[in-house]
């Protein structure tokens, strides 16, 4: 009897090489409508499924394979007696191999405009039910879902050299491929419903890279994508220059990415170990990038420095002279890549920067399960913040307050940002009391504490910090407020003649 192939493919690339091997192989092949004008108008011969279930495609094409000969030839299993007896007795004929891809869901739903009947539409059914049906009896039928196996396969078949092992490969990326096409759907869904942590939470990734190692050397990573994010994204950005991104850098980049969606104008931000360890702020991106570098200019060694504007080559003839894993911006100007392309292991990073997805959660796994949370969105404006000691802030230090409390969000708790002029002058990043924060930053800002503003990421719970804030010459904080012994904290601050606004927000970052 001659071996039958299955044949439904809405990506039709490469589709009629791959079936004038199977004929070749002397395969009978049975396609669906669009599958079929193809392959016969390359004069590959195939049969109409129809001939095979007897039954026309029905609701435009919802239901087409959907039917007992079909499934039945794909699960029967050929060592049980039973099983072919009742093929024989309904007369189904089995199938050995199946190649099936899906209607495109997800470039779908990417199109402008798209409407929700034409997403709903290109749910395919019929697809996913002939790949799981083939793939649980990958004993008896090979399943080709990928275009790129499809020479694979047909090597395989040629050398006659399919292994039990092979199809299960083959059947494993069938489950993986629909639990991914699902798990698209299922967004899609929630999206639509609105519902927030519904009862199981899917998740989909498509690898990006394997990466080289993990956090360290003796750890195994990779970098899988978000298939469904839309507008900024590290597994998109352009890499100019230099060797393959770490695991690390890439931690990096993202923190850096978070910080400089806060701002506005022109910042740049050195970041060491997914803190910042200077931001700037300027007329300028060279301005900017001069007042970052200058905030801690030992600690900027080794790190990664991102900026959102384009690099010029300004900017770019002082980034040379230090020692960087990775510079990432919008852009770069010819000029700018001519200089620091002479420099062999910096990574150059192009990538379109927007605000990042605010309605997107974070997922953070421990032992036994995950915790989902929405992104810390949370901006507070000029007019939200509430001015408790007797002096109110100048305008001056209102402006480095605000550059300040948007610095200490994306610092380690406990945190403590030091800031003057639009630059972070010192900061206390990850400590597990908050004075000990301070006292990096004040340490770190050295004689420029005097006339500087502070950001705490959460209440003084006793006044100790602002004190050690007084000694070092602090003018004006910003900090959440709420605790028990806030008024405490106020009254040092009244007798030094200290400024302190309340946020009634809290930046807690773990
Ligand atoms: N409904 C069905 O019975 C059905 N059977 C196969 N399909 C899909 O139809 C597509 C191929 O269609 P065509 O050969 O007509 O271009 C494939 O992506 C396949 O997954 C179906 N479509 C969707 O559900």
């Amino acid at each position: 009897m001659k071996k039958r192939a299955l044949i439904s493919v809405s990506n039709k690339q490469n589709i009629v090489a791959f079936a004038k091997g199977l004929v070749e192989l002397d395969y009978e092949i049975i396609s669906t409508g669009g599958t079929l004008k193809t392959l016969m108008d390359a004069n590959v011969p195939a049969v109409a499924v129809e001939q095979v279930t007897g039954f026309p495609e029905i609701l435009n094409g919802r239901v087409k394979t959907l039917h007992p000969n079909v499934h039945g030839g794909l699960l029967a299993k050929r060592v049980d007696q039973d099983h072919m007896k009742q093929l024989r007795e309904n007369h189904i004929e089995p199938f050995d191999l199946v190649v099936v891809n899906l209607y495109p869901f997800k470039q779908t739903l990417e199109k402008e405009g798209v409407s929700a009947e034409e997403i709903i539409e290109n749910i395919d059914i019929g697809g996913p039910t002939m790949l799981r049906s083939a793939a649980k009896n990958f004993n008896d039928v090979m399943v080709v879902v990928d275009p790129a196996d499809y020479d694979l396969a047909l090597k395989s078949l040629r050398n006659e050299s399919i292994t039990f092992k092979f199809r299960q490969r083959l059947a494993a990326k069938v489950f993986r491929h629909t639990a991914n096409y699902d798990a698209m759907i299922a967004n899609y869904f929630l999206t639509e419903t609105g519902e927030k942590f519904p009862e199981s939470y899917t998740v989909t990734y498509e690898k990006a890279q394997t990466l080289r190692y993990g956090e360290n050397p003796h750890q195994e990573a990779a970098f899988y994508k978000n298939p469904l994010q839309n507008g900024m994204s590290l597994a998109t950005a352009k890499q100019l220059h230099g060797k393959e991104l770490s695991y690390n850098n890439i931690q990096d980049a993202n923190a850096a990415l978070e910080i400089l969606a806060e701002y506005n104008e022109p910042t740049a931000v050195a970041v060491k170990h997914m803190n910042p360890c200077g931001i700037g702020m300027g007329e300028t991106i060279a301005e900017a990038f001069q007042l970052a570098y200058d905030a801690d200019p030992i600690s900027i060694f080794g790190g990664i420095v991102a900026l959102n504007r384009e690099v010029d080559s300004q900017t770019a003839a002082m980034l040379k002279d230090i020692f960087l894993e990775i510079v990432l911006a919008p852009s770069f100007t010819e000029e700018a890549l001519a200089v620091l392309t002479q420099k062999k292991n910096i990574r150059l990073l192009a990538l379109e920067m927007s605000s990042t997805d605010v309605t997107s959660y974070k997922l953070t796994t421990v032992h036994g399960g995950a915790l989902i949370q929405s992104k810390d969105n949370g901006f507070i404006k000029e007019g939200e913040l509430e001015a408790v000691t007797t002096r109110l802030p100048s305008e001056k230090e209102l402006q480095d307050l605000l550059f300040a409390w948007k610095a200490v969000k994306h610092v380690k708790s406990n945190a403590i940002v030091l800031a003057k002029g639009k630059q972070t002058i010192g900061i206390g990043a990850g400590q597990m009391n908050r004075v000990g924060a301070a006292k990096i930053a004040i340490e770190q800002a050295a004689e420029k504490a005097s006339g500087s503003v502070m950001a705490s990421d959460a209440f003084f719970p006793m006044p100790d910090t602002v004190e050690e804030a007084t000694r070092a010459g602090v003018t004006a904080i910003i900090q959440p407020g709420g605790s028990k012994r806030d008024q405490d904290s106020i009254d040092v601050c009244n007798q030094h003649g200290i400024a302190m606004v309340f946020t009634g927000m809290r930046h807690f970052k773990h």
